[in-house]
């Protein structure tokens, strides 16, 4: 499998299922996707704001559902596998996007897999494992959130300071390198994890430190 990110602004998903893993999924998908979960009953977890809507659909009247929706994704997180089955079957029948959640391993045409996932934003990590260890991609999310502390902060840095570079006479390779320096810069992370020093005063000091070298360093 490949990982891509999917832009989910103004799109639909349509989870069947309103227990802790339906929850997890809607409320993952609430942030930026219009989210409808439907299922005769609902754990009393946090779903993200989701519409819930109360019923047990049979196996024969998913597509009807589907066709109401007409989602971008369908997640399957009912404990009913015949019900997966026919959501599965639906939902490749008319070319959308399916997340099977009671499902590892060999996957179909058009389903996907939701990765454990980390934001600092606009910074994103996602990990799997292929199915076979969830605890440990979400073991593996828990230690990564420590490590993009300041990640966010830092991708702000670099885009601004690009930005100035290109409107500067200053070569590709120099505004390349001075980018990559910021980056590998030690006293800089420091300074954004730390609060020391916010990205408009790094920005600042990197750019005055540009002009103070002539622009030549390349
Ligand atoms: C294939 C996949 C399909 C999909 O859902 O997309 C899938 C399938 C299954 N998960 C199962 C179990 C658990 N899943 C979790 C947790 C997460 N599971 C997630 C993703 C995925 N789970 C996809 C693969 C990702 C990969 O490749 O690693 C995460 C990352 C994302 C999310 O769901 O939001 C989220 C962590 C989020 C976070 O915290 O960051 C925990 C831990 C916990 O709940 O605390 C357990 C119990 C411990 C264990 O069993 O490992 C079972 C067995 C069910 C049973 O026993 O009946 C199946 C079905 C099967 O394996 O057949
Ligand atoms: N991918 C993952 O991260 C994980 C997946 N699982 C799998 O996901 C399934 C769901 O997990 P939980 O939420 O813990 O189970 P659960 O049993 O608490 O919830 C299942 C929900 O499905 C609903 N449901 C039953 N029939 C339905 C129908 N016809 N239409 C719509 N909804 C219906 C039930 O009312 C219940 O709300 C499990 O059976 C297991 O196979 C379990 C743990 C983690």
């Amino acid at each position: 499998m490949i990982p891509l990110l999917h832009d989910f602004t103004d799109a639909t998903v349509l989870v069947f299922g309103g227990g802790p893993v339906g929850a997890r999924k809607a409320r993952r998908f609430a942030r930026e996707a219009r989210v409808i979960v439907v299922s005769p009953a609902f754990a009393d977890r946090d779903f993200g704001g989701a519409e819930l809507v109360r019923a047990a659909p049979d196996a024969d009247e998913i597509t009807g559902w589907l066709e109401r929706a007409a989602p971008a994704l369908v997640v399957a997180a009912t404990d009913d596998e015949a019900i997966n089955d026919a959501i599965a079957d639906a939902a490749r029948e008319r070319g959308t996007l399916i997340n099977r959640a009671d499902r590892s391993g060999e996957r179909d045409t058009g389903s996907v897999v939701v990765p454990a996932t980390v934001r600092n934003d606009p910074v994103v990590v996602s990990v799997a494992t292929g199915g076979q260890a969830p605890a440990l991609s979400k073991y593996l999310r828990q230690e990564l959130e420590e490590t993009l502390s300041g990640a966010g902060e830092m991708a702000r840095v670099c885009a601004a300071v690009r930005e100035e570079l290109k409107s500067r006479d200053v070569t590709t390779d120099r505004r390349r390198q001075i980018v990559t320096d910021v980056v590998n810069s030690t006293d800089v992370w420091t300074a954004l994890r730390t609060g020391t020093s916010n990205s408009s005063q790094v920005i600042e000091d990197v750019l005055a430190e540009d002009l103070s070298t002539g622009g030549d360093r390349s």
